[in-house]
């Protein structure tokens, strides 16, 4: 049945507007005014914003981690997402050294296919960078539409790439037309340091934070910008957490690379005095990068301002605070990394972000969704409210003030790492290609109904045309 959403004020990344939307086959069909409603399901949104719906650059969903496995998957975690207004999630999908790329994929898409509420796609771990693991990309990138890939520089001895494999991941990623993404922590230093902390007897969790400073992040953060102009190609740095990553980042856009920056809803809305908390909870604030002194929120949100940092992603990586971050009790090292956040990323950037003036409403609609479908290879059928465009919706309260809380969230975990804080705004219904997923705060979605999502190569041109943002 075709679909009306009328009266609502549609806000997209450059324009604010009343208009009425006509959903037909899971697209926008016509945006206009009093459409004829014969035969329509007619959704009034008098009050609400109409934003596109959100698109997350970085998800862990069931995904094994630091001897244990994320508490949400792709049943759980889509089913948050949507509640929190995200409509497509890219998830990470890893690999082991040695073994054919396409076997990790298939690993991937049995999790997500048959438990995905909501769209979904996969950006690709390269560990190392061999003769086979470049001979399969040119098939991971034409027939699963996987365009990004992503180089960790630190978790030695886990996941950490070596500077050979991230310069020669570049140097084919600007060939293919992908995108390098990079976690961007110094992992030999980190290595040093924590061996050190834990040798003068220093097991509780704020070492976590005091062994991985914002120096090394910075360090690793200008390493990566330097090797990418160097291959002229493109990068993206997945969660930055600091002004001196902040730093490296804009030095590198002013010297014409291209290089990208995301944040996280963690790092602007809590700081390193959460892992300071008794009892061991300290433990539940224990991510990588870790959070930071409160003075470093500034920057992040200056950065987001002004277009240094253009994104923001969840880094959802949940873990239960009971059985699985208590494995790191009396040994920080053991917390497994990573935090429930895929619910709260669009609530967080509004709350704090534009209705506390730091950023305009069309901004957060950039940096939640638009400029994400851009770099992804998403765009224009994501990330946008135009004819043609799958009709993925949020409708948006954005007055409704509320307490975030575990009691009322929707992801499996045991905890919030936002717990108490009062928010204004909250997505009131979602829909995904035309169908409501959520419906009046409540889930009406369907388990299996998330399409995967191949996507288009890296494309330069679109985003050098983005880079000029306007800053307020
Ligand atoms: N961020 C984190 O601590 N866990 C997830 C893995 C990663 O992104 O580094
Ligand atoms: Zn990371
Ligand atoms: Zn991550």
């Amino acid at each position: 049945m075709k679909k009306i959403i009328k009266n609502g004020l549609i806000v997209t990344a450059s324009d604010t507007y009343r208009g009425d939307l006509l959903i037909e086959n899971g697209v926008i069909a016509s945006i206009g005014q009093q459409f004829d409603e014969t035969n329509c399901e007619v959704i009034d949104a008098k009050g609400h914003y109409i934003f596109p719906g959100g698109i997350d650059p970085h998800t862990h969903l069931d995904m094994p981690f630091g001897g244990t496995i994320t508490k949400d998957d792709f049943e759980t975690g889509t089913i948050a997402a949507a509640f929190g207004g995200t409509t497509t999630v890219i998830d990470f999908c890893l690999t082991n050294k040695g073994e054919p790329l396409k076997n990790a994929i298939k690993t991937w898409h049995e999790k997500a296919k048959s438990k995905a509420s909501i769209d979904y796609s996969f950006h690709l771990m390269i560990g190392e960078m061999t003769d086979a693991v470049l001979d399969e990309l040119p098939t991971v990138i034409d027939e699963e539409g996987i365009t990004s890939f992503k180089v960790f520089m630190a978790y030695k001895n886990v996941l950490q790439a070596d500077d050979e494999t991230l310069f020669r991941t570049l140097v084919a990623a600007k060939d293919l037309g992908a995108l390098v993404m990079v976690h961007a922590e110094n992992g030999d230093v980190i290595d040093y340091l924590t061996k050190q902390a834990l040798e003068q007897g220093n097991t509780d969790p704020i070492y976590h934070a005091l062994t991985r400073p914002p120096e090394i992040e910075g360090e690793a953060t200008g390493r990566a910008s330097q090797f990418t102009g160097l291959a002229n190609s493109q990068l993206y740095v997945v969660h930055v957490s600091c002004a001196q990553a902040v730093e490296e980042i804009a030095k590198a856009r002013k010297q014409g690379i291209n290089v990208w920056g995301e944040t996280c809803p963690q790092y602007l809305a809590l700081d390193q005095t959460y892992l300071e908390k008794p009892n061991f909870e300290g433990a539940k604030y224990v991510w990588s990068p870790p959070l930071r002194e409160k003075w470093h929120q500034d920057a992040l949100w200056n950065a987001l301002r002004n277009g240094d940092l253009q994104t923001l992603g969840s880094d959802q990586c949940s873990f239960d605070f009971e059985g699985q971050k208590e494995l790191g009790r009396g040994d920080f090292t053991k917390i497994p990394n990573g935090g429930p956040m895929i619910e709260d990323r669009l609530t967080i950037l509004f709350s704090e972000g534009v209705k506390k003036g730091r950023i305009t409403l069309n901004q957060f609609v950039d940096i939640t969704s638009t400029r994400i479908a851009k770099l992804f290879g998403l765009h224009p059928k994501k990330g946008t409210i135009s004819v043609g465009a799958d009709a993925d919706l949020i409708i948006f309260d954005p007055n409704v003030e509320r307490t975030i809380s575990v009691k009322t969230h929707h992801m499996a975990v045991d905890y919030n790492a936002f717990e108490g804080m009062n928010v204004t705004g909250e997505p009131i219904s979602v829909l995904c290609r035309g169908e409501f997923v959520v419906k009046d705060k409540k889930y009406v979605g369907k388990q299996g109904y998330g399409q995967y999502l191949k996507r288009a190569k890296y494309n330069s041109t679109l985003e050098n045309e983005r880079n000029k943002q306007v800053t307020i």
